[in-house]
């Protein structure tokens, strides 16, 4: 399969006000065309900065990014992104349909096929009914899938999704996790997920990729070997979830503990 996304020797560090942070030190990954990839590592371990170099909104001290084969150094156009902070993303004084229209202004679309876009979009996360609301007279739960439908109305490559649901009550953030699922499924979008959150990367990905502390490396990766279909009910106590989890559980408290990666036992970063 095509590599998307392709990130080499990527390395981050902030300098100034007297302060040097190494953030990054060296990420190497890929994520194939059409796959989830879920990142997740410990508090602070820089997953922030990295989706800003990736998204082209920072810029990296030392390696590189590509998208398509192509350098990102600014926001990519076949990129969208879906934040943790709903309340910031949506714009409150633009109804939900002008709020999912508004990116695609950007692209040289037909009124008719923008309409069309965010009629599907608004459908695919059960939103249709809202188009005419404003984001404060909805629930938080249903900003962040109008957030979602803005990112699935823009047609991305590859969709970037930073702690989406770390808001949201448990309950919906289930259903949130059930509806990415369906809409990768039903798409056959790209998408790197990151979250702190170790079931829901297992729950989540084809592959989850861990991160040491910060400054960060990509200590592991883990091939998901779960079933395509997934539900809240029956994959959660599955034992091979339990495993999963229980492995990305100890590589993670190592990182915490600033273990060294132990580069012998790590799978080839294809
Ligand atoms: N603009 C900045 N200037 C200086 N240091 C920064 C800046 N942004 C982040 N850092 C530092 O870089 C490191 C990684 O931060 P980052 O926010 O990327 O981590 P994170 O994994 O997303 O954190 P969390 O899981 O807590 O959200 C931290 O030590 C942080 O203090």
């Amino acid at each position: 399969m095509q590599a998307s996304l392709v990130v080499t020797g990527l390395r981050k560090v902030y300098e100034g006000s007297g302060r040097r942070v190494e953030a990054v030190r060296d990420l190497t990954f890929t994520v194939d065309t059409g796959e989830l990839v879920c990142l997740v590592g410990p508090s602070g371990c820089g997953k922030t900065t990295l989706l800003k170099c990736v998204g082209g909104l920072l810029a990296p001290t030392a390696g590189e990014v590509r998208l398509a084969g192509r350098p990102v150094s600014g926001p990519p156009p076949g990129m969208a992104f879906v934040f943790q902070e709903y309340g910031r993303s949506l714009f409150p004084w633009m109804r939900v349909g002008d709020n999912v229209e508004l990116p695609l202004k950007q692209k040289k679309l037909s009124r008719p096929r923008r309409r069309e876009l965010v009629a599907d979009a608004l459908a695919s996360v059960g939103l249709s009914d809202a188009a005419g609301a404003y984001p404060w007279q909805l629930s938080g739960g249903m900003q962040q899938r109008v957030a979602i439908a803005r990112a699935l109305a823009y047609e991305p490559e590859i969709l970037l999704m930073d702690e989406p649901f770390a808001a949201v009550d448990a309950q919906t953030r289930a259903d949130l996790e059930d509806l990415v699922r369906r809409l990768w499924r039903q798409r056959g979008m790209t998408i790197l997920f990151v979250t702190h959150d170790i079931d829901e990367a297992v729950y989540l990905g084809e592959r989850v990729l861990i991160l040491s502390a910060s400054p960060t490396v990509v200590r592991e990766q883990l091939k998901v070997d779960l079933p395509e279909e997934r539900d809240q009910l029956h994959t959660r106590v599955a034992p091979r979830f339990a495993e999963l989890r229980t492995q990305v559980y100890e590589q993670i408290q190592a990182a915490k503990r600033g273990e060294a990666v132990r580069r012998t036992d790590m799978p080839p970063l294809h």
